[in-house]
């Protein structure tokens, strides 16, 4: 049995290959690198350079390989560039994803698993979200991202295809073996951000809102250590080969943390007292999303190693470091 990760030189993604590969699992990525490094697949898995619009291209891959399951990560995913390339994002996340299910339903493969978002909530009425919530999300990118979900829920009913769509809030950390991280330079995720300007990339942090309806007037969110996440992928893989049911579960901890809470962790982990503005909110940032995790609890087999901010920190800021060498190494090299 191969899995077909798509997206798996990205961020989450390659973290998913790894706990994949860790598992004794036969892994594939397809990546277009748009935001992908070939570096984070690692060695010993193949990666075929393309896109996943390309459904000729998916079916002979699925076919060529023996592809028994899809774990789909593959997408556009920041919030305010949905806002101005909507039609953009509804390429990128909802027909190329469609092209992507097709191809799982006319090859024969087995098991998809959906990478989605928190973002398909909107704005919710109750501080502790559950998956029945309603979902009415207030950015392209949510709504990109929640036709996919109704598209896999049509497609499993009517083929026979086994699926869970993770929704997973906000992911943030890197591998704490020091084998993957957020890699992207021009990153727009808090932690990351947040990290870099701790390791002097970056000028400091914008904290975009402080006139939110929160204890401390910035947003709250519910930050997931990205090796926790990937661990759940493999879990809710073991869950769908032994039978499970089809399912939506959120991913996160069940705990949310204030953008200036997060911002003072990152200082105090790091010991760099970087610069802070308070900017106007950024459009398309609901105030609060925290994830109700009763079902992913009870559902996998899954138990996070990880659920501690700092330690989530700690690794992100390792990572940096490590990119920053990298690059001195490299600039080393050429000159
Ligand atoms: N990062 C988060 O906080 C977060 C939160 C919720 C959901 N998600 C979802 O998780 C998934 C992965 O996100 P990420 O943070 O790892 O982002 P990422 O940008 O690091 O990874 C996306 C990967 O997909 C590849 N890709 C994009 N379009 C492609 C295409 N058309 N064909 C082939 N490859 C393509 C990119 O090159 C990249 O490697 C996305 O579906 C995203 O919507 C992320
Ligand atoms: O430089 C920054 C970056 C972010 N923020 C704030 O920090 C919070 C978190 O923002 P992120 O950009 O880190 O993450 P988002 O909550 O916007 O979105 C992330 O989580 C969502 C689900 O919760 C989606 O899945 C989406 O893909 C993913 O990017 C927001 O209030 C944002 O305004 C800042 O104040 N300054």
């Amino acid at each position: 049995m191969t899995v077909l990760v798509t997206g798996g030189a990205g961020y989450i993604g390659s973290h998913t290959v790894l706990a994949l590969v860790d598992a004794g699992e036969k892994v594939l990525v397809l990546d277009d690198l748009s935001t992908g490094h070939r570096r984070l697949v690692p060695d010993g898995v193949g990666l075929i350079v393309g896109d996943v619009g390309d459904g000729a291209l998916v079916r002979r891959i699925v076919e060529q390989y023996g592809v028994s399951e899809i774990i789909h990560f593959a997408a556009r995913i920041v919030v305010p560039e949905s806002i101005l390339d909507p039609l953009g994002y509804y390429l990128g996340n909802t027909v190329k994803t469609r092209a992507v299910f097709e191809a799982a339903v006319s090859c024969g493969v087995r098991r998809v698993i959906f990478s989605s978002t928190a973002a398909v909530y909107g704005e919710p009425r109750v501080a502790i979200i559950g998956e029945d919530e309603p979902k009415a999300p207030i950015n392209p990118y949510g709504r990109s991202k929640l036709m996919s979900e109704w598209m896999l829920a049509d497609a499993a009913c009517a083929h026979g295809l086994s699926y869970t769509s993770l929704r997973y809030f906000n992911v943030a950390g890197a591998d704490p073996a020091g084998r993957s991280g957020q890699s992207s330079k021009n990153a727009t995720h808090l932690i990351k951000v947040a990290s870099q300007a701790a390791s002097g990339e970056r000028r400091g942090v914008e904290i975009f809102g402080t006139d939110y309806p929160t204890p401390d007037g910035t947003c709250i969110r519910d930050y997931i250590h990205v090796s926790d996440l990937a661990a759940a992928h493999v879990a809710a893989l073991v869950r769908l080969r032994a039978g499970g049911p089809n399912m939506t579960l959120n991913c996160g901890y069940g705990r949310g943390y204030s953008v200036k809470e997060v911002v003072d962790v990152v200082k105090r982990v790091s010991g760099v007292d970087f610069p802070v503005t308070l900017s106007p909110r950024r459009p398309g940032d609901p105030p609060c999303l925290i994830a109700s995790v009763e079902r992913i609890r009870s559902e996998l087999d899954w138990t996070p190693k990880l659920d501690d901010l700092d330690a989530i920190v700690r690794h992100a800021l390792d990572w940096e470091r490590r990119l920053a060498r990298k690059e001195l190494a490299g600039h080393a090299s050429a000159s």
